[in-house]
């Protein structure tokens, strides 16, 4: 009998065109997602080599970093021009770019534009059993639909558009098993920042996560794009989840998906992938749903975590040196002192959005906190950013947008936004954010910006009451 592999190695092994004796293996790419950011640079060095993309068939670009989130055609339906050169160069790049070498773009005004990590899953650009690159550290939420998909650097992005490969080495393998059923209001954002609190920062260095257990089977694929988008933010290289019956059932009819005979063909080799009985992981770490709260985070550090009814630790509570220095470090950057109630911080700014938390579901959690209701005083920054075009208009076929701006949000064009300071939405400096987002570190919002990641509903509820709240408390259970 064969020797029984991973999901992760199955993909693997599918996937090796070369294997040198070193272990560097040259590894064929199915999928490869552009946008303006990491891209500039890779066309320029084809133009000047005189070389052509290899499968533009295969090969994707949306622009979002750079995209401002305001209104992007004015009255008599012009585009309106982006005041800020740089982020107008790289936009006009990309256009010009794709233009030349024959890449399909969505453009920013088209209704399929978002933020690339929340464009490939809808388009059914993203696969089972492929393996999908972006030069984007969050392309491992592509993982949660079964492909093998990771962040690649701008020289790696035109390595594969010049020859749809990429030299690599194995990584090993690391099971994250949560087993249980979540409690009233903990969300897949919970789920994820529970899990890198427990494995740290660097915890998933070196190795690709395949996540399994009863909460990510239960847990519907938009929630599972969420665990997956943040295995970077654990050091991960990916994080992966075996495909379903509820993967097919989400990739089934969209665009770029399989169909007709090639839709039976594709289903049968992706319920070959799941990890066979017995196969063996490099590492493997359990956690219980039931100890599992609505997390905020503290500091600067995605692994700073945890639950909303927790306090802001002391620096030296932590064992390691290097740690009690870096919290210290950061409680100076984010205001707060130690032995502090979280649900006592008070937040002027709000965001719900990123490629972690901004698809339909994230909406609707956030919405269900916010009808009937209306953000703090305190509150002056609400920005909710749907991920895609159509994230946004399915929002407003379901009324969502009414209750947000009811609320006092403002409803915005698709794109990163406040998740990073390469746009005009920004966070104050010295200010607070309860942001959806994944990242927390120094600046990333804005300079001197202060970041608490959590959950959709958990930023609709910190709204409500300018504060970090526990949302179970809010809409009680
Ligand atoms: C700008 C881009 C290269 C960057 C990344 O790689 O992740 C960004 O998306 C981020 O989230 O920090
Ligand atoms: S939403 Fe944030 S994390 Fe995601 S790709 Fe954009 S900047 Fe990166």
């Amino acid at each position: 009998m064969a020797q029984p592999r991973t999901l992760y190695e199955k993909i693997w092994d599918a996937h090796v065109v070369d294997r040198r004796d070193d272990g560097t293996c040259l590894l064929y790419i199915d999928r490869h997602l552009v946008h303006e950011v990491t891209s500039p640079q890779a066309f320029e060095s084809l133009r000047v080599a005189g070389r052509k993309v290899r499968r533009t068939d295969l090969t994707l670009a949306v622009p979002d970093h750079n995209l401002p989130t305001t209104a992007r055609l004015d009255a008599e339906g012009r585009r309106i021009p982006i005041a800020d050169p740089e982020s107008a160069a790289q936009l006009a790049a990309l256009e010009r770019n794709t233009a030349e070498f024959g890449i399909r773009c969505f453009g920013a005004t088209d209704v399929e534009q978002g933020i690339v990590h929340v464009v490939g899953p809808e388009q059914g650009f993203t696969l089972p059993g492929t393996t999908l690159v972006c030069g984007d550290s969050h392309t491992a939420a592509h993982g949660a639909l079964g492909a093998l998909a990771f962040g690649i650097g701008t020289s790696e992005v035109e390595h594969v558009l010049a020859t749809q490969t990429l030299q690599l080495k194995q990584s090993k393998t690391m099971e994250i098993r949560v087993d249980g059923a979540l409690g009233f209001a903990v969300s897949p954002k919970d789920v994820v920042l529970a899990i890198i609190g427990r494995i740290g920062a660097a915890g998933g260095t070196g190795y690709v996560i395949e996540y399994t257990g009863s909460v990510i089977r239960d847990m519907s694929v938009e929630g599972r794009l969420t665990v997956s988008n943040m295995s970077i933010e654990g050091g991960a290289r990916a994080g992966l989840i075996a495909p379903d019956d509820k993967t097919f059932a989400y990739i089934k009819g969209r665009p770029m998906a399989p169909a007709g005979e090639h839709w039976e063909k594709a289903v049968a080799w992706w319920k070959t992938l799941p990890t066979d009985p017995g196969a063996r992981y490099d590492s493997v770490v359990t956690l219980q749903a039931s100890d599992i709260a609505p997390n905020v985070t503290w500091g600067t550090s995605p692994e700073d975590v945890v639950p909303i009814t927790g306090v802001v630790p002391d620096p030296m509570s932590f064992a390691d040196p290097s740690k009690q220095a870096a919290a210290k470090k950061s409680l100076d950057y984010m205001g707060l002192v130690p032995g502090t109630r979280l649900q006592d911080v008070a937040v002027e700014n709000i965001f719900i959005g990123s490629c972690t938390n901004s698809r339909i579901e994230d909406l609707r959690a956030a919405a269900a906190v916010l009808d009937g209701r209306r953000i703090a005083d305190g509150v002056h920054q609400a920005l909710v950013v749907p991920g895609s075009g159509l994230v946004k208009k399915q929002a407003e076929a379901e009324g969502l947008d009414r209750i947000f701006v009811a609320a006092g949000f403002e409803w915005r064009e698709p794109g990163c936004s406040a998740c990073l300071g390469m746009n005009p939405d920004k966070v104050p400096a010295g200010e607070r954010c309860a942001s959806t987002s994944n990242r927390n570190f120094v600046g990333r919002q804005g300079p001197g910006a202060r970041t608490h990641l959590l959950s959709p509903a958990m930023a609709a509820a910190a709204a409500v009451t300018g504060r970090l709240t526990d949302v179970r408390e809010l809409v009680g259970e």
